[in-house]
């Protein structure tokens, strides 16, 4: 049973072409991205034993002591930081988490004792990647925008990201993982595991997402709510750190990349007769504002990271 206000939907219409079934999920898809930009999927099409490996795995990995660990950290001089990461510990958010590009990609660091993970870590990131691509063209038709759109706009995976993340049981003076944000990207995917602690926010309220075993959890990044001209809501989400239990997770951020131009779609302002509520931007450009905005965070803050900074309407 789903306790939850977030909707869980079946994606197996999609994938056998029962098109009742199609409709039905779509609507369900529909008012869960326009009400809360969250929603979970099931029959996703990602192998749900590769799912319970790759948690094991990175369970394990996380436990090996720090020193063995570091590692695996990222390569001096790498445009990106794939590798192993930790926040200061204490601040007033932690996690340690692993990054990966795509598969193949040299600035990919994996720890020489868990050998597997390369492996495990690629299949989940081919995975997921098709579930992207499938999930976004059904994005697409929901929206109703001509065949494509999305596709063609979004059309190279180069800067997709995998991660895989660790939270240390909550303490008397932390229990945020990672602090209230927006994602970037068009889509992410979270996988987790039974433990709970992924909340969303919805008109001011925070919302469990309770764990739901073999589901992935889908969650609207800040492009497609500028394309959708917030027809589509990229919602502020956290994880809170569990009391006496630690918590694994993946997500993978099904990204556009850097040199991208961003802004609101004529099908939800010209077409529409709406005013778009964004100026333009590259990409690249709102990264750095959220960059920038993050190092400055130094506690619990609920307010946006950069996305405001574009905003035609605040
Ligand atoms: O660990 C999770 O459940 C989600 C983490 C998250 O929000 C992120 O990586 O952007
Ligand atoms: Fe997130």
């Amino acid at each position: 049973m789903n306790n939850s206000a977030i909707s869980i939907v079946d994606l197996s219409p999609f994938l056998l072409r029962d098109e009742d079934g199609k409709r039905k999920e779509r609507e369900v898809i529909n008012e869960a991205c326009s009400r809360y930009g969250f929603f979970q999927i099931v029959n996703h099409g990602v192998p749900l034993d590769l799912m319970s490996r790759a948690l094991k795995l990175s369970k394990s990995f996380f436990e090996c002591p720090v020193e063995e660990k570091i590692k695996g950290s990222p390569l001096p001089g790498a445009p990106f930081p794939a590798g192993y990461n930790r926040k200061p510990n204490p601040s007033y958010e932690f996690s340690e988490y692993l990054v990966m590009l795509q598969p193949g990609s040299t600035f990919n660091v994996f720890p020489a004792k868990h050998p597997q993970l390369r492996e495990v870590m690629g299949d989940l990131f081919n995975g997921f990647s098709k579930t992207g691509a499938i999930l976004e063209s059904i994005l697409n038709e929901s929206l109703g925008l001509p065949p494509s759109t999305l596709a063609e706009f979004n059309n190279d995976r180069n800067s997709d990201v995998l991660t895989a993340l660790h939270y240390l049981p909550a303490t008397e003076t932390g229990k945020i993982g990672v602090n209230s944000h927006k994602d970037v990207g068009c889509i992410t995917f979270v996988l987790q595991d039974e433990v709970g602690g992924l909340e969303v926010q919805n008109d001011g309220k925070w919302i469990p997402v309770t764990p739901k075993e073999g589901a992935l959890v889908v969650n609207i990044g800040i492009v497609l709510q500028v394309l959708t001209n917030n027809k589509y809501k990229s919602p502020n989400h956290r994880v809170v750190r569990p009391n006496g239990r630690s918590r694994n997770s993946f997500s993978f951020f099904y990204n556009v990349s850097a040199g991208k131009w961003i802004e609101p779609l004529p099908h939800f302002t010209k077409q529409i007769a709406e005013k778009p509520n964004y100026k333009g931007f590259f990409y690249k450009d709102y990264l750095q504002k959220r960059n920038e905005n993050k190092l400055k965070r130094t506690c619990e803050l609920e307010e946006d990271l950069g996305l405001s900074h574009f905003s035609l309407t605040l």
